[in-house]
């Protein structure tokens, strides 16, 4: 027997007279050597990575250096501003979790249009919610984008209406007639359950939108899903493992199956039930995306897994890129205005104007979307909100093509590597943004046409280029609906410290004391 058999049989034979425990230890051992094998690989790779002077690449700064006292960690605005003004413009760092390069400006455009630079799959490298939610062939949901501009947008008219109709149930759920004063400790899950509310009457349609334990679910799903890499630490040190950890055994985890369950209870049978309803030439078919998922995607073809499991997988894409987001960036502008509730005088002003130029003050539904869309103050108070949180580095994108990128400053993007705009340096840039750019200036915008939906190199939020978000014109009118409302029904002040976030990966902080308004 050649030598290599013999050690092959030797091997299965001492396997076989093992007990299970030993078989189980052999296996652990196995595994964490394969590990750390790859980990030393990478890292070795980096470590050659930062020798730019031979390799012609942009300098190395990690996230820890401190630069004028602060790290990355500490102040990731000052820490950005301070490492452009040392190195320039273009360098690499550690910030995100993995090495990447940072280009400033100039490149903003470019990054987001050249062909084999990948945001959205830079993005699952590092949380691949559609696969943790065990979306498989991703490839078959990559039109989104027009499914949103075809489907959504062209009738947010109607759409605002039903939107405020849900919003109203839930601020009498959470405020009810406010007797006494009430005060909500952070405002994320509230404004989480307006959202999650109107996007799943807009999503799914009236009826389902009445169904709590859904809408909950709609609203849980994007932050249950990310947790889940949260609380295993090992998996952002084992990149190579974590993609495959994210695609495979997550989808089996019990938060998870949690939400499939849910989704498989109420929404397959209301899938079939208006298939059945097609034959009936009576039928009135339901205004809402999931009737549009139904009608773009015929039940006759074969889309890899069930029919119903198919459109369920689609109304989650949707779910994932705009409830949290919304939400987010909801509650970041109404933290700023507790922050400075010297503007709500004016805002209530504005729409005091805007209702009665309408002709809707004093009516059922005060805040048409035509009523909402004319709020220029308010529009510009959301946009200079979303400037101050895209204030380090954001945007990453992967070079998936198997060439170097190179980008028009010289600067080369190899095969599988990532680069990150320096949003520091558009977004405090008083070129780009005019005066005083560290302050909150909520007037900035006004006259200026620069609406939160106009985007440009000047106004990175909702990305640029052919997929830059097509649910943006649904998301500013929402988060203006919700603010609208809010300062109309109530007086909301500050009622402890408020403190505003340093990144666009963390959030304001602080509760808000409600009283109902009276005049
Ligand atoms: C404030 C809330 C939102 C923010 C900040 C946001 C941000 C973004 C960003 C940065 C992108 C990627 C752009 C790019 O690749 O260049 C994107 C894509 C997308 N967004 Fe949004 N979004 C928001 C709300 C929404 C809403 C309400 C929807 C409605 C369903 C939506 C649907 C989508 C879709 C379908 C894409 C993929 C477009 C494509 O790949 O062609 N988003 N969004």
């Amino acid at each position: 027997m050649p030598a290599f058999e013999n050690t092959v049989q030797k091997g299965s034979d001492l396997l076989q007279r093992m007990t299970k425990q030993d078989q189980a230890v052999v296996a652990a051992v196995t595994l964490t050597a394969v590990a750390t094998a790859i980990y030393a690989t990478r890292a070795g790779t980096s470590r050659k990575r930062k020798f730019h002077f031979l390799q012609n690449l942009p300098p190395y700064v990690s996230a820890d250096t401190a630069i004028d006292g602060v790290t990355y960690h500490t102040d990731p605005r000052k820490w950005t501003e301070k490492v452009t003004e040392q190195y320039g413009g273009t360098f690499r760092t550690d910030a995100i979790g993995r090495e990447t390069i940072v280009v400033s400006r100039e490149l903003a455009r470019e990054v987001f249009l050249t062909d084999g630079l990948s945001f959205t799959r830079a993005v699952e490298d590092f949380t691949d919610v559609l696969g943790m939610f065990g979306i498989k062939d991703r490839r078959r949901y990559d039109h989104s984008g027009r499914f949103v501009t075809m489907n959504l947008t062209p009738n947010l008219k109607n759409f605002t209406k039903r939107v405020n109709v849900q919003l109203n149930i839930v601020l009498d759920r959470w405020l009810g007639d406010l007797k006494e004063p009430k005060v909500i400790g952070h405002l994320f899950p509230f404004v989480q359950s307006m959202v999650s509310k109107a996007s799943t009457c807009i999503f799914l349609g009236d009826e389902m939108c009445n169904n709590d334990e859904l809408v909950a679910s709609c609203g849980d799903v994007t932050k249950d899903v990310g947790q889940l890499l949260r609380r295993n630490w090992w998996t952002k040190t084992f990149p190579t493992l974590n993609s495959w950890y994210q695609r495979y055994i997550f989808p089996n985890t019990a938060a998870v199956q949690k939400h499939r369950k849910i989704a498989d209870q109420f929404i397959a049978p209301e899938i079939e039930k208006r298939l059945r309803l097609e034959q009936d030439a009576t039928w009135k078919r339901p205004d809402d995306l999931l009737q549009k998922l139904i009608d773009a995607h015929p039940a006759s073809e074969d889309y890899g897994v069930p029919y119903a499991q198919y459109i369920i997988n689609w109304v989650f894409v949707l779910v994932f890129a705009s409830i949290h987001t919304t939400t987010d960036n909801t509650t970041a502008v109404l933290y700023w205005l507790m922050k400075h509730p010297e503007y709500i005088d004016e805002l209530r002003k504005e729409q005091e104007e805007v209702l009665e130029q309408e002709g809707t003050k004093g009516s059922d539904l005060e805040l048409t979307f035509d009523a909402v869309k004319k709020m220029a103050k308010l529009d510009s108070f959301t946009r200079e909100v979303l400037r101050l949180r895209t204030q380090d580095i954001m945007f990453t994108h992967k070079n998936i093509s198997n060439r170097d990128v190179e980008m028009s400053n010289g600067t080369i993007v190899p095969p599988g590597t990532y680069i990150t705009l320096n949003t520091w340096d558009i977004s405090f840039n008083p070129d780009l943004q005019g005066d005083n750019v560290d302050d909150f200036q909520p007037w900035r915008f006004l006259g200026s046409n620069r609406q939160a939906v106009k985007i440009g190199e000047d106004h990175l939020t909702f990305g640029i280029g052919k997929h830059a978000c097509p649910g943006r014109f649904f998301a500013v009118q929402e988060i203006k609906t919700i603010v609208s409302l809010l300062i109309s029904k109530y007086n909301m002040t500050a009622a402890t410290e408020i403190t505003l976030p340093t990144t666009f990966r963390s959030m304001a902080m602080g509760a808000v004391k409600f009283e109902k308004r009276t005049a």
